[in-house]
């Protein structure tokens, strides 16, 4: 049997962002060439307001590029609506966001069914198995307001790779941590990613939560430096 290449996972051609402050336009992105393959892990680093949400935004769609060109999975998605993005990610984009986001009148469990409930998905053993390593298993029935900042860190990442998502967008995944549970939960964050198959795109200003990923992105003025 021949081996068909995978297409890349992301790729950006010619992508340029800016926003205008007053009446004058500042370029955010400059015209970006990037590209991450199926697994891939990649941190992206960079200056405050250099850009790095707004690149993690415009991969997940919740932005539009100015111009150039944005591929997923092969699928030119430049053109995209709200409805094809709302799709693909259902189907292939978990995201961690840095105030968690979690869904507070729900319970753990329901916060880590969600993702699947939108697929018609039922809770499955991976489900179990994501709440037992990230060691929220005991929690399960407990509102997520009632949990601690470390643990409602867990339960994103069980929601977020809940549907073993294509890609995990983590904006800060460890901001709010000490060093030591930042230590952990990265840990966690790259051996669950690894067994779901996800890659992860994950912006942080920590060289030790950088350091856990394969590539590193520095953003600065508009470029990435690899
Ligand atoms: N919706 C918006 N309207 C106007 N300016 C914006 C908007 N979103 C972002 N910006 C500007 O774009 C620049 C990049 O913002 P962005 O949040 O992407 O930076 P960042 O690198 O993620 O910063 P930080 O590390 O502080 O979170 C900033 O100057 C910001 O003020």
């Amino acid at each position: 049997m021949p081996i068909v290449p995978q297409p890349p996972l992301v790729q950006l051609s010619q992508v340029c962002k800016g926003f205008n402050d007053g009446d004058q336009y500042h370029r955010v992105l400059d015209c970006l060439d990037l590209l991450i393959h199926p697994a891939e892990t990649v941190a992206l680093t960079g200056p405050s307001g250099s850009g790095k949400s707004t690149l993690l935004n415009i991969i997940g769609g919740f932005e539009y590029p100015d111009s150039g060109q944005l591929w997923l999975q092969g699928a030119d998605c430049s053109h995209w609506h709200d409805p094809q993005w709302s799709r693909f990610r259902r189907q292939h984009l978990g995201v961690i966001f840095q105030q968690f986001n979690l869904l507070t009148p729900l319970n753990v469990h329901d916060n880590v069914l969600f993702p699947l409930s939108l697929l018609g998905q039922k809770w499955n053993d991976w489900c179990d198995y994501l709440l037992q390593k990230l060691s929220i298993s005991e929690l399960a029935q407990r509102p997520v307001e009632q949990l601690s900042g470390g643990q409602q860190q867990r339960v994103a990442i069980a929601r977020a790779l809940a549907h073993r998502p294509a890609l995990l967008l983590a904006d800060e995944p460890t901001g709010n941590l000490d060093a030591d549970a930042a230590e952990e939960v990265m840990q966690l964050l790259c051996k669950l990613a690894a067994d779901a198959g996800s890659a992860i795109l994950m912006v942080t200003h920590s060289d030790s939560a950088a350091a856990h990923m394969q590539r590193r992105w520095h953003l600065q003025q508009g470029k990435v430096h690899e």
